[in-house]
């Protein structure tokens, strides 16, 4: 019964009260009487006899090597009521500090006792008694040797974890294997492991259930974190002693992992939870055909500007394997003209077109009366038409192939200072980067409203960037390799994949168009705050990943927002590097999806649930170009990144 519900506040642990009790033999009747009848939450119990002495104990049998029991069953409570309502009250009269030796001793002996019995009831703490003098080297001794090897008891692995690569200065070499109990710890706290360099996931043979045939199974929550270990190619250990009875092989023969028949006898006997392991893998969904084609841009960094970009070290698939080498990339959205393979790609995506048509349709039938339909001319413009997919017309020669000739205009120059001879009654763009504004929409499209009629529409009507804090130890190993500070202040683009997201996305800089305000600016700055779920436990961010979100025209959107992605998008990536890539390939498979927009931080920033990390970030504009600048400003404040726009910037 906790102690209540608050408007406003959150599901932090104090809404639940305890109450101390004096050491009681019968736990069943402690717990009923504080908890049915007290009312109270949990009890904060002594878990042995306060009169129990290791040295006496052995005195009243006589100085033999046998020790009695020193606390009572665990059957007494079931492991929920242990687990739930039970803080361990460890003895009061152990002083391990103490000039006495027995009682130093003693001392010892019992408070590794209670807290091995403690963690075997996986109680979820223990209070233990203050030092007795002002001298506590030893007591803080023996506690440092228990927590060094507690497993059970709600230590957070991830924090020991956490200290030794911080000691270790995330060396990129350093990975983790995990050990899977048969206790999960909450989906949150697990999912913090998958920004980690986990390489192995070890299970204890303890861990399994048996099946009704006998044979080692897992449980649903075991299965889920196995196959999400799998899709993110962490490998299985087993680990233990055959603790199954798995029903006997019949004719004494079975078949190996290769088909042959083995003798039984030579059969190995944790076989039966690598059949099931085996099995979880098999039934694991096949990739789609895009997740397929994406595996090998999976945590690779493309640098939207310049740099040496890893993609182009290995790119491998079933059809070919290619290797690039110390390939420059330097490519800027609005200054560079694209290539034409870069265009290829663009308009493979069919799902976007599509989308822009429905967005289109539905502002001419918003727009122009039934009764006017063949009275009255619309004009629409394409800025930014690229080879035209938006008008199916870029060259002369297509419009000529399409007999559009008279319906559609060609004009070549930058959409900024074109003169046109009459204003346009919607104008469509697509402009956008996996940031929304990074390719600066907002940018030219503040040049191409002079052309749009007061009541004019423009496509997309708006958009918002959106950031989350993510877990990313191997996007940031990545930038760290580089060895300087101009990588840790660019944004990349990257297919994210072995990243944990921490709290979900907050929206950053929005863009109305058309704007004709004549205060506007396309400056902007943003606070913004993420608190990570209670049941996460602490986690690392190593950087923010971005996307965006587009309002076409009304409901129809396009946008990367996880949580409310266009399904089934595929090109449109910010760099053209990927499209360079796709010319090698030519299997007629589809090419990544607008990623997502990743920006690092120089100092990964731990964070702990209950305090929330402040993130700033602003868009800056200068006379010749446009920038992002980033910061960290609670818990503990970092740099700001790309200050002055000094390591990465677009250009107008
Ligand atoms: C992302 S591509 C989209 C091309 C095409 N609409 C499509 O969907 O395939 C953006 C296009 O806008 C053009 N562009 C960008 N800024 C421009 C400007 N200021 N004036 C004219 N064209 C511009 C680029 O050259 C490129 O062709």
């Amino acid at each position: 019964m906790a102690l209540g519900e608050r408007g406003g506040w959150d599901k932090s642990e104090s809404r639940y009260c305890g109450v101390e009790t004096d050491f009681n033999d019968d736990m069943p009747h402690l717990l009923s009487f504080n908890l049915s009848s007290g009312g109270f939450d949990f009890v904060v119990a002594s878990l042995m006899d306060p009169n129990y002495r290791p040295s006496l104990m052995e005195k009243d049998i006589g100085g033999g090597s046998h020790v009695l029991p020193f606390a009572g069953s665990d059957l007494v409570l079931s492991p929920s009521q242990w687990s739930s309502h039970v803080v361990g009250k460890i003895s009061s009269w152990i002083d391990l500090d103490s000039e006495d030796e027995i009682l130093r001793t003693d001392s010892e002996t019992t408070l590794k006792q209670e807290i091995s019995w403690a963690s075997h009831l996986s109680l979820q703490a223990c209070l233990l008694p203050s030092p007795k003098g002002a001298s506590c080297a030893n007591y803080a001794r023996c506690v440092n040797q228990i927590l060094q090897s507690l497993n059970n008891m709600q230590g957070d692995s991830w924090e020991l974890w956490n200290s030794f690569r911080l000691l270790c200065e995330h060396h990129s070499q350093l990975s983790v294997a995990l050990d899977v109990l048969s206790s999960l710890p909450s989906a949150n706290s697990l999912g913090r492991w998958l920004g980690e360099p986990v390489r192995a996931a070890i299970i204890h043979t303890d861990s399994f259930l048996t099946n009704a045939r006998g044979y080692p199974c897992l449980s649903r929550r075991h299965q889920k974190l196995i196959t999400g270990f799998l899709n993110h190619s962490i490998q299985v250990v087993i680990s233990g002693k055959l603790n199954h009875g798995v029903p006997s092989v019949s004719l004494d023969s079975a078949l190996d992992h290769t088909g042959t028949n083995v003798e039984s006898s030579q059969r190995h006997s944790l076989r039966p939870y690598l059949d099931y392991i085996a099995y979880l893998y098999q039934r694991m969904d096949p990739l789609p055909e895009q997740e397929r084609f994406e595996l090998s841009y999976r945590d690779f960094l493309q640098s939207p500007l310049q740099g040496h970009n890893p993609l182009f070290h290995i790119i491998s698939d079933e059809f070919c394997t290619i290797e690039f080498s110390n390939y420059y990339l330097s490519f800027q959205p609005l200054m560079d003209n694209l290539e034409a393979q870069t265009y290829e790609t663009f308009e493979k995506d069919s799902v976007k077109y599509i989308q822009y048509q429905r967005a289109i349709g539905n502002a001419l039938v918003d727009r122009v009366p039934d009764e006017e339909a063949s009275s009255l001319t619309t004009v629409l413009m394409v800025v930014g038409a690229g080879r035209g997919p938006l008008v199916r017309a870029s060259l002369q020669s297509l419009v000529r192939l399409e007999g559009w000739e008279k319906t559609v205009t060609i004009v070549s120059c930058d959409m900024r200072c074109w003169d046109a001879p009459e204003k346009a009654d919607i104008l469509v763009s697509e402009l956008l980067g996996s940031f929304g504004d990074n390719e600066l929409s907002p940018e030219c499209l503040d040049g191409a409203q002079r052309f749009l009629k007061q009541d004019g529409i423009s496509i997309p009507s708006s958009y918002t960037s959106f950031i989350q804090p993510v877990t990313a130890s191997k996007l940031h190993n990545d930038v760290k390799s580089h060895k300087d500070v101009v990588h840790f202040e660019t944004a990349y683009v990257v297919k994210v994949h072995s990243v944990a997201r921490l709290a979900p996305c907050e929206p950053v800089f929005t863009f109305t168009h058309p704007n004709f305000s004549t205060k506007k600016s396309n400056q902007r700055y943003k606070k913004l705050r993420f608190e990570i779920p209670s049941d996460t436990g602490s986690a690392m961010v190593h950087g923010f990943a971005g996307y965006f979100d587009a309002m076409l025209y009304k409901d129809v959107h396009l946008g990367i927002e996880p949580s409310t992605a266009t399904p089934n998008m595929f090109s449109c990536c910010a760099s053209s590097s990927v499209c360079f890539v796709e010319s090698y390939f030519d299997t007629g498979l589809q090419i990544p999806a607008w990623f997502a927009i990743f920006f690092p931080l120089r100092t990964p920033v731990c964070i702990r649930p209950g305090s929330p990390l402040e993130v700033h970030f602003w868009r800056c504009c200068g006379s010749t170009k446009v920038w992002y600048e980033w910061c960290v400003a609670s818990p503990n404040p970092s740099p700001v990144h790309n200050s002055n726009g000094r390591s990465y910037w677009v250009g107008l």
